[in-house]
């Protein structure tokens, strides 16, 4: 039987058959969400502090002083940087920078976001300068995973360097966050599955790792009032299975009593990063075959076990990636609860990595600015796909930003790992690099993506 879930006691029954059908289950009417232009309701929007390395003051206290900051905004709200106020010397002295994020995808369906409109959240936090920690073996050889305390600052600016067609990151993070969320509320999980695995596959060099590096960071951020430790192990399980083949029994084992002992501690976030599982369904197929030690499937298993007992820890999220989607272990692929695919940057993400890239070049100063003015900003994707009215003064910049388009579209194919090097490999092949401009570098850009683009395998 059909159960409709809507509709109200007093609506009319049907009659089926001569018969009156019983009264269809009854909920409250679906609410409509609220417009908080018309309504009272706020949008959520996270506003991130980071504070000074030498700051040693109080989180809260600065959380307070940039609500009050934010108070007294009366401005609409867009991602990207906020200035701290020059005369408010408690900010200035512990504020490295605040930025509001996620704004993004409620303009692009809503237009502006004005300041009354916003509640805004404010997440405050310190990088970790002490980089990786690679413990060493017992045989002093290197271990076959890296450590991190997060929010690390390695990973300081990968989230926003990512980019994707929308609502893939925020996808991402929504279901990570709402993970935390079931497992901190104590949602049943027989009545309620699900694990805390993500998958992302896809070609190489789409930005996978740096995908799974970024969202840690970013939750570890997002969730710092409940977990104020948060630890990232990046395991390689190529290495973990060929490298050292005898010996992978002992290193699964002790790298999950590692995270096992990690876990414990229950204000610490834990995120494992297992980089190339697919290398877990290569390990299994060579062992049944014969061509690899016979306890090669018993290290896949033990591992896949570990996992799963992992699950019962609420302070753990997994991350995986894999090159090769149709490669992947089946009985891996079931336990993710996310699988997404991450593909070769579009055209709009295509320009925007190389526009992201030539910034990065003007305002170190390989390259002159645009029109020696002040902005290092070439104008973005959608006012050079869009009507671009522009003034006379700007016919400057609708040039390059043509070029940019032209180089973004010459492009096709590389993935964004490439894209990231071809301002690099171009600016090499310049006979003077000494006086550039940028729309003279963007031809010596198309030069280079042609020639790479050559040299592809088919
Ligand atoms: N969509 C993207 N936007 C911006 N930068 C990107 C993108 N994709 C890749 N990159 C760049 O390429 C670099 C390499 O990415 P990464 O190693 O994370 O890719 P991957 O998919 O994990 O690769 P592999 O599968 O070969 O390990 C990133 O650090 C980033 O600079």
């Amino acid at each position: 039987m059909e159960i409709s879930v809507q509709g109200t006691a007093d609506a009319e029954i049907p009659e089926q058959n001569g018969v009156a059908a019983p009264p269809a289950l009854s909920l409250a009417p679906p609410e409509l969400s609220p417009d908080p232009i018309l309504s009272e309701e706020k949008v959520l929007v996270s506003v991130e502090v980071c504070l000074k390395p030498s700051s040693t003051v109080r989180a809260d206290d600065v959380r307070s002083a940039v609500e009050r900051m934010l108070e007294k905004r009366s401005l609409s709200y867009v991602d990207g940087p906020v200035e701290v106020p020059i005369d408010n010397p408690f900010l200035m002295d512990n504020v490295q920078r605040i930025s509001i994020c996620d704004t993004d995808e409620w303009a692009k369906n809503h237009g502006v976001l004005l300041f009354w409109q916003v509640k805004p959240v404010v997440h405050v936090f310190q990088l970790s300068e002490e980089g990786p920690c690679e413990e060493p073996d017992a045989d002093g050889q290197l271990s076959s995973f890296n450590e991190w305390i997060l929010p690390a600052k390695e990973f300081d600016g990968m989230w926003e360097s990512l980019i994707y067609e929308p609502g893939l990151k925020q996808r991402l993070l929504r279901y990570a966050q709402s993970a935390l969320l079931f497992t901190e509320k104590g949602v049943n999980p027989f009545l309620v599955s699900w694990n805390r695995i993500i998958l992302l596959h896809g070609p190489p060099g789409t930005g996978k790792t740096s995908l799974c590096k970024a969202l840690a960071q970013k939750l570890s951020i997002r969730f710092n009032s409940r977990y104020p430790q948060c630890q990232l192990v990046e395991v390689n399980a190529h290495s973990l299975f060929s490298k050292w083949f005898s010996e992978s029994g002992k290193l699964v084992a002790k790298l999950f009593q590692k995270i096992q002992e990690m876990v414990e501690e229950e204000n610490n976030l834990v995120f494992v990063l297992i980089d190339e599982v697919e290398s877990l369904a290569a390990a299994r197929k060579a062992a049944l075959s014969g061509s690899e030690p016979s306890d090669s499937i018993r290290v896949v298993n033990a591992l896949l076990t570990q996992m799963d007992k992992l699950k019962s820890s609420p302070n753990v999220l997994i991350l995986t990636t894999s090159n090769i989607t149709t490669a992947i272990d089946i009985a891996f692929v079931d336990r993710a609860d996310i699988k997404a695919y991450v593909g070769p940057p579009t055209l709009r993400a295509r320009y925007e990595i190389l526009s992201s890239c030539l910034q990065e070049l003007v305002r170190t100063g390989i390259l002159s600015k645009f029109q020696d003015s002040d902005e290092l900003l070439p104008p973005n994707y959608a006012s050079v796909t869009g009507n671009m009215n522009l003034l006379p003064r700007e016919a400057e910049a609708a040039e390059l930003c043509k070029k940019l388009l032209e180089t973004a579209e010459v492009c096709e194919g590389l993935s964004g790992r490439s894209l990231r090097k071809l301002p690099f490999l171009a600016h090499s092949s310049l006979a003077d690099p000494t006086r550039c401009d940028p729309c003279k570098f963007l031809d010596t850009m198309i030069q280079t993506a042609v020639r790479e683009r050559s040299e592809l395998p088919d």
